[in-house]
């Protein structure tokens, strides 16, 4: 464990976390994901696929199933795979992600709780281009420039340390067969069908206090 610093206040990193000392406690660390936690992805590609191709089928949210977007459309027509990624490729499609209902304000009162570190774990895209610095650009518009420390990036998840994280993705593989977090699965159309999972179904019923404050006494 990391000893407490002497006296440098100015060290970076005691100042982008409430950071775990040895001072006997510990703070829980919260993963939030960003992609269907956070930002709308599903919402906004509905939006987007539409405006850019009107003549194709497309899948009504409440008809989603599966984590892949793409899978499915090619599911209803082969052709129908490269558009759902040319939709989320294009530039600004990250940036203008819409909010989910009440993500910033409880990612903003989780941060400020005591004995709570958050930080933001998201897989870029393969095709980072746009995706990956259009990733900072939103954290730093509807959180702020201080959360931009709080970025992870990483496309296996398994090998990120902390508590808690919290997903939309339903089944989180990677190199690390036991991670060290509890994964809870936030709710979306396309993972309602999984079943027998920890989940965190909104941000705005006031639920997610229950499960921090019932994970800060397990730690
Ligand atoms: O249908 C799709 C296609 C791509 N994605 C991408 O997967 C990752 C997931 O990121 P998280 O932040 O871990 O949610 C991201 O790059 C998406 O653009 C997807 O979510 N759904
Ligand atoms: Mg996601």
């Amino acid at each position: 464990m990391k000893k407490p610093p002497t006296q440098d206040k100015t060290d970076i990193m005691s100042r982008r976390t409430k950071q775990t000392y040895d001072y006997g406690q510990k703070n829980l660390c919260v993963l939030l994901d960003l992609d269907q936690v956070l930002a709308d992805f599903e919402g906004h590609f509905i939006t987007k696929f539409r405006e850019k191709f009107p003549d194709d089928r497309f899948v009504q949210l409440d008809e989603r199933k599966g984590f892949y977007i793409k899978d499915q459309y090619e599911k209803l027509d082969r052709n129908l795979g490269d558009k759902v990624r040319a939709v989320y490729i294009e530039k600004g499609f990250f940036l203008d992600l819409p909010e989910i209902k009440g993500a910033i304000p409880a990612a903003r009162e989780m941060a400020a709780m005591d004995g709570v570190d958050v930080f933001i774990c998201s897989s870029p895209l393969t095709e980072y281009q746009n995706c990956l610095s259009e990733k900072f650009e939103w954290v730093e518009k509807h959180l702020g420039p201080e959360w931009l420390d709080r970025i992870i990036i990483a496309k296996d998840k398994t090998v990120i340390n902390g508590h808690i994280l919290i997903d939309d993705r339903p089944y989180i593989n990677g190199s690390c067969k036991s991670p060290a977090w509890k994964h809870i699965v936030f709710t979306a159309h396309h993972n309602r069908h999984v079943e027998g999972r920890q989940r965190l179904d909104n941000w705005t019923d006031g639920t997610w206090r229950d499960i921090i404050e019932d994970f800060k006494k397990r730690i």
